[in-house]
């Protein structure tokens, strides 16, 4: 990151009030009278509803509306296990996202635990104040247990974010990209940078695509995750492939697909070179790529290149799924966010990269256009066409699955933020 960007991100976070959030206030509070039914003695009465039924918490309180976003601080985007107090910039902009794009409002927490059964307890505990759990950076293996334990436990929808978020976008990305540069889902090779919480979803996410396991690639720090070796995990294992490929110079060689879950500048401009003719890199690290598109463009001229970054052409970054999917998903006061919702979610980020781009949406970017092609291969997190599509699939495919505890929303399709109630 260049200094100015840098100087600019903490001013940015520091002025002129610290933070990106605030709570406001929803109801008129000018008057005694006003303050007699927002606190005592009228806010008795609510209690005594929802203490009869506690569906009346979605009646009179802003619990339908409201999303934790919890995070251990243990896999901050790529920066590493830097704790909790560290992830609150980042979970207070996955609120910030949350807000603009859907409307949804968040209280992020950050949660101190010594160990996945402390958390999973604290979790459990609050987990009723809410109308989801969107869990963020929490590390593998450690993630899988307690998004597991956490969806046993709660009768709201858990989510991990890097996990499933990632999953959907970057599989609507390369559905599209693979289009793009003429290579059949099922021929395509594909090697994936990282094996923890990210890796582990995307790649189970494109294997239910059409992607084969025994094309894929997946290392982890110690190179290659292949049927020898006897320190893996049972996530890992699962993707142990029967191959005498040991390290990244040897996946790389020939693939078709990179998919970057791992850290900074990890594959080079030769190894990039290696790579078949008309490849596709996702190097989706954050904020640093696993490679930078200058030196990725400027050793290919028939790559597709994406990033999980926001200046750069084709973010492929789950802030195109986490808003739109619990719009939809606490809509229709979902139980869950199943497989059904995941791949219709996929697929309406992935459609919509190939409509007419309006106007607007370009000029919020700066540009003249945006035309379905390498460049843009997946939609702009400022497309409110977004807010449109993706709710309503997931909505759609909730109701259909039998997760949806209401109807499909007759005030759906959203349209814009106005549409939100
Ligand atoms: N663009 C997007 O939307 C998103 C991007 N990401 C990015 O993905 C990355 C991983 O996040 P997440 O899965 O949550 O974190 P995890 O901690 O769960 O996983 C990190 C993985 O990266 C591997 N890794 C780290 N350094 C190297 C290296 N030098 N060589 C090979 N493998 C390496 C680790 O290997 P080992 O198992 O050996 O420790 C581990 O498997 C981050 O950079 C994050 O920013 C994540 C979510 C969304
Ligand atoms: C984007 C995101 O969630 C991450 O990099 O962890
Ligand atoms: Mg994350």
């Amino acid at each position: 990151m260049s200094q100015d960007l840098k100087a600019a991100a903490l001013e940015y976070h520091a002025k002129p009030r610290p933070g990106k959030l605030s709570v406001e206030i929803t109801k008129p509070t000018k008057t005694s009278r006003d303050l007699s039914l927002a606190y005592s003695p009228g806010v008795a009465e609510p209690v005594r509803e929802i203490a009869k039924d506690p569906e009346n918490a979605y009646k009179y309180t802003g619990k339908g509306n409201l999303v934790a976003v919890i995070s251990d601080g243990s896999a901050i985007l790529g920066l590493g296990n830097l704790g909790p107090l560290a992830s609150k910039p980042v979970m207070e902009g996955k609120g910030v996202l949350f807000k603009r794009f859907a409307g949804i409002d968040v209280f992020d927490i950050e949660v101190d635990s010594e160990s996945p059964q402390a958390f999973i307890e604290t979790v459990e505990r609050i987990a009723d104040t809410f109308g989801g759990i969107n869990l963020e950076d929490i590390k593998a293996p450690e993630c899988f247990e307690i998004e597991r334990a956490l969806i046993e436990k709660c009768s709201v929808p858990v989510f991990h974010d890097d996990q499933h978020g990632t999953a959907i976008v970057t599989a609507a990305g390369m559905i599209n990209a693979l289009e793009l540069q003429g290579k059949k889902i099922e021929e395509a090779t594909v090697v994936c940078l990282g094996a923890g919480a990210a890796a582990n979803a995307c790649m189970k996410l494109l294997i239910s695509c059409g992607v084969r396991s025994e094309n894929i690639f997946m290392l982890d720090r110690k190179g290659v995750i292949h049927s020898g070796r006897d320190d893996l995990n049972q996530y890992k294992a699962m993707f142990a492939n029967d191959t005498d490929k040991r390290t990244l110079d040897d996946a790389i060689d020939g693939a078709d697909v990179f998919v970057g879950l791992s850290g900074p500048d990890l594959l080079s401009g030769e190894q990039l070179k290696k790579m078949a003719p008309n490849p596709i890199v996702f190097a989706c690290s954050n904020p640093d790529p696993e490679i930078s598109p200058e030196l990725a463009n400027s050793v290919r001229d028939d790559l597709i290149m994406a990033t999980g970054r926001s200046d750069y052409p084709n973010q492929v970054n789950n802030v195109l799924g986490f808003p739109f999917i619990f719009r939809g998903a606490l809509d229709v006061r979902a139980t869950a966010i199943n497989e059904e919702m995941k791949v219709a979610a996929v697929h309406a980020i992935r459609e919509l990269a190939k409509e007419p781009v309006p106007q607007e949406i370009c000029e919020a970017y700066g540009v003249d256009k945006f035309e379905f092609g390498r460049e843009y291969i997946i939609p702009k997190p400022m497309d409110v066409r977004l807010l449109e599509v993706v709710p309503a699939a997931v909505a759609r495919a909730a109701v259909d699955s039998g997760v949806a505890r209401d109807p499909y929303p007759a005030h759906y399709p959203l349209k814009s933020m106005d549409d939100i109630i």
